[in-house]
């Protein structure tokens, strides 16, 4: 798709991680910043661009500090990115010099806080646990679904399919995964989550993200998976989720479900005019 916008200086841009989640984050609160799903992908790639899991547009918002667009690098778009909303949050925050922020996302408006330890906690919101608001198919079952583990599904703005498995070990990640994020029961695709259930209070999570395939670590999956694991009375509201790039604490209260974790700034850079230009 042409775009009439260019970019004659080109883009500048930061990278960061949370727990090995990455990040391209645009900073578009100043000066707008269209993108195509063709230029999101082209960024994405990992050899020919930048690179990333998720894109992150920032832009101005009236009730909020900033709002943010999620591209995945496929360039499809989705309304949560758990890890990415708490990098935003580190940033804002050390540039405000705050230690409380509020973001609109997709999925409403999101309050995050700095903890005496520097890590970021950002509340989610309330899950999404009808089949219609997930959202699954309605004339589908989870148990049709072509692999064991006792499946779960839970929206945390974004579809996701949790498979509680014995043995993390036997799980093949990239193909099961991808069987099921395209699997007919999710009308919008889904984020797919295999746990394992160390005990009441822990759990060790892989992800094969919707739009980006297996990252090492999944926020928005993180919540999910604490609210399939309590709904099916495995673990408490408050879990510590070990994920292939760290840990995420969660904490499912009245208010919300809360996620905490580290946050990382990597470096800044800009998008060369060529690059630009050879890619919208
Ligand atoms: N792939 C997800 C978005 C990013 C989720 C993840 N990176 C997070 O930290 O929540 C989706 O299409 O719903």
């Amino acid at each position: 798709m042409q775009q009439s916008f260019t970019y004659p200086n080109g883009l500048p841009f930061l990278k960061m991680h949370g727990l090995g989640n990455d990040f391209v984050i645009i900073d578009a609160r100043a000066e707008e910043s269209p993108l195509t799903p063709e230029l999101a992908r082209a960024i994405g790639e990992r050899h020919f661009g930048v690179g990333y899991d998720q894109l992150v547009v920032l832009t101005s918002a009236g009730d909020a500090d900033a709002a943010m667009v999620f591209w995945n690098s496929d360039g499809s778009l989705s309304n949560a990115c758990g890890n990415a909303t708490r990098c935003i949050a580190q940033l804002l925050m050390d540039e405000a010099g705050q230690e409380e922020i509020t973001l609109r996302s997709g999925n409403g408006l999101l309050q995050a806080l700095r903890g005496a330890d520097g890590r970021i906690s950002v509340n989610m919101g309330h899950p999404q646990l009808s089949w219609q608001d997930v959202p699954l198919a309605q004339d589908e079952d989870l148990i049709s679904l072509p692999i064991d583990g006792s499946p779960g599904a839970a929206g945390m703005g974004n579809p996701h399919c949790v498979f509680v498995v014995d043995d993390l070990a036997s799980v093949d990640l990239e193909a099961q995964g991808a069987a099921i994020e395209s699997h007919p029961l999710f009308p919008e695709k889904t984020n797919v989550e295999f746990i394992q259930v160390l005990d009441r209070s822990t759990i060790r999570q892989r992800t094969f993200e919707r739009g980006a395939g297996v990252t090492l670590a999944c926020g928005s999956g993180a919540c999910a998976v604490a609210v399939v694991a309590h709904r099916k009375g495995l673990t408490e509201r408050k879990v510590r989720i070990e994920l292939d790039g760290g840990v995420l604490d969660i904490d499912w209260r009245a208010d919300g479900v809360w996620m905490t974790g580290a946050t990382q700034l990597v470096f800044s850079g800009v998008l060369a005019p060529e690059f630009l230009e050879a890619s919208l």
